[in-house]
């Protein structure tokens, strides 16, 4: 089996291309390939899936991205792997550089990237559901929900993130959140410049996350009584661009493939 290693600002992803889907991707095979001392190591798994393979022609876009948690778990999207993805089909000759669409359990993200550089994707349209809280460290944080297909709750805090202890997930309401949520804490800069740290559901603490730089954005923006704007979201990993136009949002960044491989038949026979 075949994979490859990417990241934007370093959440990291192992790819598989499975063109045909016929690979039986189990969540303990997902959470074997992420483990950082028994596997490949990462923050979750990209399937590279031909749409029609999966009865999803309905959906116009030839390549769909089958992303899984690092915990084995399903997620509707990701920012950062949506931008990834991309930049492994135009690298691997599956797409050429322009503009191409990404299915994926969100819809369609319409991404544009060269054949290299950063790579943009259109993230549709953000989804304020309302207030909410955080707790972390026994601290409870003032928030807004927000839906970027998968769902977010952005805390706005007053101190440097550097030092908020995030090895534990955070407290939330269950009822909000039936599905579990990405918890981002973030602290405003000025002049559209944020700093922001998250706690992902399914994979922990990550040094970035796309949506939740997304969801960041417009909880900033929110708090300025505003629903547009640039931003720069520096996260552990590095900095984000997300621009809101007040239809959608786009997020921009690095997407960067490290190596490549194969992963031994023994291992996997073992799984
Ligand atoms: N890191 C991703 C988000 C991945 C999914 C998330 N953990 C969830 O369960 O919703 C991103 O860049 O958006």
């Amino acid at each position: 089996m075949r994979f490859v290693k990417g990241h934007g600002t370093e959440n990291d992803f192992v790819i598989v291309p499975d063109p045909d889907g016929s690979l039986d991707l189990t969540p303990s095979l997902v959470a074997a390939l992420c483990d950082r001392r028994a596997g490949i190591g990462a923050d979750g798994v990209l399937r590279v899936v031909r749409s029609k393979a999966l009865g999803r022609d309905d959906l116009g876009a030839e390549w769909f991205m089958d992303y899984r948690n690092a915990d084995g778990s399903i997620a509707e999207m990701c920012g950062n792997g949506v931008r990834v993805f991309a930049r492994y089909l135009v690298d691997a000759g599956l797409a050429a550089p322009g503009d191409l669409a990404v299915g994926t359990r969100a819809g369609v993200r319409p991404v544009s990237l060269g054949a290299t550089g950063d790579v943009t994707v259109d993230m549709g349209a953000p989804e304020v559901l309302g207030k909410g809280r955080a707790v972390v460290s026994g601290r409870s944080y003032a928030g807004l929900r927000i839906s970027m297909g998968n769902p977010h709750l952005a805390c706005a805090i007053d101190e440097p993130v550097a030092g908020l202890d995030l090895t534990h997930a955070p407290g939330f309401n269950a009822a909000a959140f039936p599905e579990g949520v990405n918890v981002e804490l973030f602290r405003p800069l000025g002049d559209g410049r944020v700093e922001m740290r998250v706690h992902e559901r399914g994979s922990g603490e990550t040094r970035s996350c796309g949506t939740g730089t997304v969801a960041t954005a417009v909880a900033a923006a929110h708090a300025e009584g505003r629903t547009t704007g640039t931003w720069e979201i520096a996260v552990p990993g590095g900095v984000l661009t997300v621009i809101l136009d007040g239809t959608t949002s786009f997020l921009r960044g690095p997407a960067v493939l490290v190596a490549e491989g194969e992963l031994r038949p023994d291992w996997l026979a073992a799984r």
